[in-house]
């Protein structure tokens, strides 16, 4: 199938030059398995993309966190897809809940966003999930399914993207999914893919899980077939992000 495990860290709007500086050189001493096995990128703030870019070990690659929906201009506080490609950032993150909770994205706004940073080269890890009230009301799959088709809307080729199932009650709160309700959305959304991409990018694209990941809980959700690697958000500030990483021999394992 050739899916390379992922492992993303997302800063959020954390850190100081200085903590920066000391979780890079935590990141460059870390052993991990070789970059045939996992691809890790991490994601500082914007203002610290270029310090992490030139000071970070050269497999592990950088994303910014957001970017503006089309061509730069008089929008004032973003941006541009064309000005991470001009300082050679490949990577951003879209559609974190964070934003579309807080900054209130839609899933149209959230599918525009994917297409136009693809068309200009970015690679992207965008991200769905829903809500506790959501999921209690049993509405999972049909959220998560509503906020990848307004992706699949707009986008043809899937080779350049990530999708990060990250369930908004599992984020920043230390109640992680269990492996089994992890395994159980992936699943529905390759499937969903299946039906409404096409088999290849269904199983080719990697789907990775973000929410609460740990040290402790990593191998466990690792070794469930449709879990594709993850998104980590509070854990990628601290040194067990290495044994994150290595989580990926569970795949190798396998
Ligand atoms: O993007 C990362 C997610 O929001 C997960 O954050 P967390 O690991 O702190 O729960």
């Amino acid at each position: 199938m050739g899916r390379k495990f992922f492992v993303g860290g997302n800063w959020k709007c954390n850190g100081t030059s200085e903590e920066v500086k000391k979780i890079v050189s935590t990141l460059n001493a870390g052993e991990v398995p070789s970059q045939d096995v996992v691809e890790v990128v991490v994601s500082p703030p914007f203002v610290f993309l270029q310090l992490v870019k030139s000071s970070l070990r050269p497999e592990f690659h950088v994303a910014a966190q957001n970017c503006w929906v089309k061509k730069g201009g008089a929008f004032t506080g973003e941006v541009s897809a064309e000005m991470l490609v001009n300082l050679g950032i490949p990577w951003v993150i879209l559609g974190h809940s964070e934003r579309r909770l807080i900054l209130n994205e839609s899933n149209e706004f959230v599918g525009d966003k994917v297409a136009y940073a693809l068309s200009k080269g970015l690679k992207v890890i965008a991200c769905v999930g829903e809500t506790l009230e959501q999921r209690e009301s049993g509405s999972t799959m049909e959220v998560v399914a509503a906020q990848t088709k307004a992706i699949a809307d707009k986008v043809s080729n899937w080779a350049d993207v990530v999708l990060a199932y990250e369930p908004v009650w599992a984020i920043g709160t230390g109640k992680v999914a269990s492996p089994a309700q992890a395994q159980e959305v992936h699943s529905e959304l390759r499937k969903w893919l299946q039906a409404n991409t096409s088999p290849e990018v269904a199983a080719t694209t990697r789907i990775i899980y973000g929410g609460s990941v740990s040290g402790a809980n990593c191998k466990e959700l690792a070794a469930k077939p449709d879990v594709d690697g993850f998104l980590v958000g509070g854990a990628s500030l601290k040194p067990e992000f290495i044994d994150i990483i290595k989580a990926a021999e569970v795949k190798k394992d396998a």
